[in-house]
Formats: structure tokens, sequence, C-alpha cells
């Protein structure tokens, strides 16, 4: 049985959502779309702050379709920490399992704060910590109040590109260690392949594409799968300072993960040059491909390689080199643009992007 049984159909004006989602106990899915393609209602659908015209809903067993917000034991962290101002962070925390009259609030409260790396922070008030500070804070309180399914609105949105990788770490940690299902809403891939084990992407209202968030990013179907993938991401096993992919090529790169995980190498179209010959001696990543496709993207030409693996060029370079698809060329990329992150999945992933 799953953790989670969800079928909702609601019309707001024009717009009509027609989702259903299940979720085992244990597993994190990632809601990707583009703009208005219900993501927000589907939340609000979850958490009971908007009723479907029919569907149904049930968490545990428990059927929660008529239920209130509160009695659902649904936890949402937003994108703003929507902490209490007048409140330390530790109250913050507590508050969940003392509105439930449990035992030890306070210890618990303690111990979900050490384990989102706030403990020095229980007697600050929340003006008083940085904004990557109070997320942790909201994380902690929301896992606090023991809730059978996590919701994550953009939990990264807010937060300044310093703050955010060091928070994802931290809810990938978080989400793996406990046995709670979770829905995390994102824009982006990476969080998408850090901290979900499958994908499902939103589109006008619907599902149209759904899978283990490696296959979907690595060979995406939907025109926004493909648009937010736009990188090339190569998959394989997390190796010191690099990546060994699944074809045998060891990438070195920036790496955020523990050598031996399933991992992926990810680095932008752009930042690749295109080389007829070896470039031996340099210190930099050449992987051999063979040109299968070629077409204009602005003022660029995007090369595509046989294996998925993109280029961005100019056309005076495209011109210079003489190239044409057939042939074998070397892609190389500097290690400090590739970045090398542990992902969840255990298919086995190719480079995007794939015709
Ligand atoms: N209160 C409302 N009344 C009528 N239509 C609404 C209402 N709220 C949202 N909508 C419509 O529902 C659709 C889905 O909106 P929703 O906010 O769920 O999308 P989203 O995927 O969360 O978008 P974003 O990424 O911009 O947050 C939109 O077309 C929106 O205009």
């Amino acid at each position: 049985m799953s953790a989670l049984s969800s079928r909702f159909r609601v019309t707001r004006g024009a717009f009509t959502l027609d989702v259903q989602l299940d979720l085992e106990a244990g597993e994190v899915v990632a809601v990707l779309g583009p703009n208005g393609s219900g993501k927000s209602t589907l939340m609000n659908l979850l958490a009971g702050l908007l009723r479907p015209d029919s569907g149904h809903l049930t968490l545990g067993g428990r059927d929660l379709v008529d239920a209130q917000p509160h009695q659902r034991g649904i936890g949402l962290l937003a994108q703003e920490p929507l902490l209490f101002p007048h409140l330390t962070a530790l109250a913050n925390v507590e508050f969940g399992p003392r509105a439930q009259r449990r035992a030890g609030s306070r210890e618990t409260a303690l111990r979900w704060l050490a384990e989102v790396d706030a403990a020095e922070f229980a007697d600050r008030r929340p003006r008083q910590l940085s904004g990557g500070q109070a997320q942790r804070v909201a994380l902690a309180r929301a896992l606090a109040a023991e809730p059978d399914l996590l919701l994550l609105d953009e939990p990264l949105n807010a937060l300044d590109i310093d703050a955010a990788p060091a928070m994802r770490g931290l809810l990938r940690r978080v989400l793996r260690a406990q046995s709670r299902p979770a829905i995390v809403v994102t824009h982006d891939a990476l969080d998408a392949l850090v901290l979900a084990d499958r994908v499902v992407v939103l589109d006008a209202g619907r599902i149209v594409e759904q899978g283990p968030s490696r296959e979907v990013l690595t060979r995406p179907r939907s025109a926004f799968a493909a648009r937010i993938a736009g990188l090339n991401l190569i998959a394989g096993t997390t190796v010191e300072g690099g990546l060994h992919s699944d074809s045998g090529v060891v990438i070195a790169g920036r790496s955020t993960a523990a050598p031996g995980e399933n991992g992926v190498a990810v680095f932008s179209p752009s930042a690749v040059a295109v080389h007829r010959d070896n470039p031996h001696g340099s210190p930099r990543n050449a992987l051999r491909v063979r040109l299968a496709g070629m077409e204009p993207r602005g003022d660029l030409v995007r090369l595509r390689a046989a294996d998925g693996t993109a280029a961005d060029i100019t056309p005076a370079a495209v011109a210079e080199l003489g190239l044409e698809p057939g042939q074998d060329v070397w892609f190389v990329v500097k290690a400090t643009e590739v970045g090398v992150h542990a992902a969840l999945g255990r298919s086995q992933g190719g480079s995007w992007p794939r015709d």
C-alpha cells in the first residue's frame, strides 16, 4: 500500500488540475513544471488549503479528503521560513510537539535543531538568523511535528547562492535518514537529482512525464524537462575529485559528494571547447565524441554528440574547425566548470540532451 494516495480534480477559472500522485514510504518526489502549471495548486490541495471538486486523499491509511489542514499531519517548508518572530529558534521548533501535547517536547526540539546543525542558534530569535540559518530552523520545526508527509515548496529559492548548496546537502541527508515521504517543488534540475527519487513534471494541470530523477533529466521527453535539464549530465560513480562515468571515463570536477556514490557530472554546453585533435597535456577533461548534429542556438551553434553531450560554440569556430556530423572530435571542459553531485536513482544514465 502506498504511504500517500491522492487524486485531485479542481477547476479554477480557465485552469483545471487533474492529477494522481502516489508515494511510497520514505520516497521523495520532485514536482517540476513551468509557471502556472499547477504546482502550488497541488501543494494547497495536499495541505488542505484548497478543496478539490472531486478526488481522494489517504495518508498512512487515514482518509484526509475532508480533514482540516492542522489535522492532516502534513508539514510544510515554504520558500520563506515562516517562523514566529517573537519566539526563539528552540521555542519555534518546540511549538509542534507542544501543541500535540507530546512528552519531552523540549528534548525533541533540541534533537531536531542539532539534526539540522542549528543547535547553536537555539536562543536566537528569527531576526538574528541569516536566511540559511532560519531555513534550517524552519526545517527542524516542520520535522519536529513528526508529519506523515513533508511538503517542501521551493525550499532553496529564497537563499542566496552561497547558502543554497549547504541547505541542499542538509535536506538530502535529512530526507534520506527518515522514512516519511516528501514532495519537493523546485525549478532546479539539481534539486531533483540530489533530493528526489522520482520526478513528476506538471504542465497545464496534468502530469506530462514522470520517472526516476536521473532518467527523466538525462533523457527528458517533455519540452519543459528538457529545458530545465539544459545542461550536460553524465551519470556514473563519484570518485575523489570527480566522477567515473558509466562509459568508463574519469571526469574531474568540483565535487560535493563522497566517493563511491551514484552521481552526476554537470556542466554547461557553453563551457565546452571543441578540438579536432586530442589536447594532450591539458589539465582539462577531454571527452572523445562523435558529432551527430548541429543546430543554431541564438548566436551560437549547438553541437550534439552521439552520446547526447552538447557543446555551444560560435559559427566562426565551426567553420574554422571544418566541423561536420559524423566526425570524431574532442569536447574539452575545465574541471572548475564541472560540478559533481551525488544523485539518486539506480538507472543507467546517459548524457543530455538527447533527440
Ligand atoms: N485563486 C485562483 N482563482 C483562479 N485561478 C487561479 C487561482 N489561483 C491560481 N489560479 C490559476 O491556476 C493556475 C495554476 O496556478 P499555480 O499557482 O498552481 O501554478 P504554479 O505551477 O504553482 O506556478 P508558479 O511556478 O508560477 O508558482 C494558473 O493558471 C493560475 O492562474
